[in-house]
């Protein structure tokens, strides 16, 4: 049966001899896993103990990568311990996966949060109202690309507008007055 860990069980397996990671929101045992990782050990052992969320995701590994991960489950992290425990310091609240998250308010005091208050405009619970659906908001993934915005109209400046029209009078006014004069011969 999967157990429910916290952040600090979490950190204390951070070297080979036992290597505990987390992705959203679960918690897995990937020491079997250093030698025959694919993309070598120091992917690895660089996220020992720590949450791999973005890491895992960044790499763009396959759907059999994704499989994989259910034979290294050992549990799920505990309500509250997952957005700011795990990831104070390296997720930051512009993150698109920190998007409405709202278990940072119940973590937002933690020590050795430089940001702190940055978390608290995330919040949208308090500790108690914490469970473990909220936890999951903070997995909302990236939203799709913005496409960029293509240009609809051409403005001229007003400076040019200006002598463009001053330029045509001026065509106008010579060409009037030239059949004026030939006219009058
Ligand atoms: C327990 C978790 C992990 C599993 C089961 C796993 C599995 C795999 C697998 C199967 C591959 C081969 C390529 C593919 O099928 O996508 C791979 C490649 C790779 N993985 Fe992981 N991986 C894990 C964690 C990580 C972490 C945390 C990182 C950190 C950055 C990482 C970085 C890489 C890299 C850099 C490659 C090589 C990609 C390439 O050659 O294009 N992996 N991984």
């Amino acid at each position: 049966m999967s157990k429910i860990l916290t952040a600090d069980e979490v950190k204390r397996h951070n070297t080979r001899k036992s290597v505990w990671m987390v992705i959203r929101n679960e918690v897995y045992d990937v020491t079997a896993f250093i030698d025959e990782h694919p993309g070598g050990e120091d992917p690895i052992l660089e996220a020992a103990g720590q949450d791999a969320t973005i890491a895992f995701e960044d790499v763009g590994h396959s759907e059999d990568a994704k499989a994989m991960l259910k034979k290294y489950k050992i549990g799920t992290l505990a309500p509250g311990e997952g957005c700011c425990k795990m990831r104070a310091q390296i997720w930051r609240s512009s993150s698109p996966y920190h998007r409405d998250c709202t278990e940072c308010n119940a973590s937002s005091d933690m020590p050795g949060t430089s940001d702190s208050k940055s978390w608290r405009s995330f919040d949208g619970g308090t500790p108690s109202s914490v469970s473990r659906k909220s936890s999951l908001k903070c997995f909302k993934e990236p939203g799709p690309p913005r496409h960029e915005r293509r240009i609809q109209r051409i403005v001229v400046p007003k400076e040019r507008f200006n002598f463009i029209y001053l330029y045509i009078f001026f065509v106008l006014a010579i060409k009037f007055h030239l059949s004026m004069e030939s006219f009058k011969k």
